[in-house]
């Protein structure tokens, strides 16, 4: 696959793609302080990431920078939204309406990173039928109907995790081709599925595992 730049995406390392909205961040603070240009080695300052590592990931993107100024700040974001795909909207259904899919559907921030949660889907009587953050909640017994109207190809799943596989099994048989999970079960898909497995208890234990470190010092 490749981007209307032409670059062959499929050969981005992950890291790269992870370490970029961390640049798109640094630009926009820098633009929000009045700067119109940034270098390699001012974003290097920024967000302590090494210069010649963010001058490599920066080359898979369609930017090329000027001698000694750097790079220009809108142009920067601009690309950097575009190619991560932040500039477009991808409609997202979410399933399973407890703590955590209640606060994904009270975030807007995810609109800014591309993502419209355009309907949940629960099994609570008490939470069909009602809205959160103007996204409506149906029945799960709807989910099929729905995406034929809806055109959603993204389904984010935050359910129990005695029912994460048959929630996805469902997902997948009514046309969904990208899992954002938030359970802790390892899904099984189709070799075509995408998943992102996320969890914040994984980043937890990091940071428990280091401060233990530091605190043994
Ligand atoms: N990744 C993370 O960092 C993280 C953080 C918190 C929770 N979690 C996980 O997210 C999931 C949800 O956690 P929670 O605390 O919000 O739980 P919760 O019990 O508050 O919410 C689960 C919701 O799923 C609904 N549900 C049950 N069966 C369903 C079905 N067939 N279809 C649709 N919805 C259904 C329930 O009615 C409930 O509203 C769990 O698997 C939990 O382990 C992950």
């Amino acid at each position: 696959m490749t981007t209307r730049s032409g670059k062959n995406i499929e050969k981005i390392p992950e890291p790269t793609l992870r370490r970029l909205p961390w640049y798109l961040s640094g630009a926009k603070l820098m633009r929000e302080r009045g700067e119109r240009y940034i270098s390699s080695t001012r974003l290097s300052e920024q967000i302590n990431i090494d210069a010649s590592q963010i001058a490599k990931d920066l080359s898979f993107v369609n930017i090329s920078g000027r001698t000694r100024v750097g790079y220009e700040i809108d142009s920067l974001i601009r690309v950097l939204e575009d190619f991560l795909g932040f500039t477009r909207l991808h409609k997202a259904y979410l399933f399973g309406v407890g703590s955590l899919g209640g606060a994904l559907l009270r975030d807007s921030g995810l609109a800014q990173f591309g993502l419209e949660i355009v309907g949940a889907f629960d099994v609570n009587p008490e939470l069909v039928g009602t809205s959160i953050n103007g996204i409506p909640i149906y029945h799960t017994d709807e989910f099929t109907e729905r995406i034929r109207q809806d055109g959603v190809c993204i389904g984010v799943l935050t359910v129990p995790i005695s029912i994460a596989q048959e929630v996805t099994d469902r997902m997948v048989d009514g046309g969904i081709r990208a899992v954002w999970n938030f359970t802790p079960f390892r899904i099984r898909v189709p070799e075509h599925i995408v998943v992102q497995n996320t969890s914040l208890y994984a980043h937890l234990a990091v940071m428990f595992n280091r401060l233990n470190e530091t605190l043994k010092k």
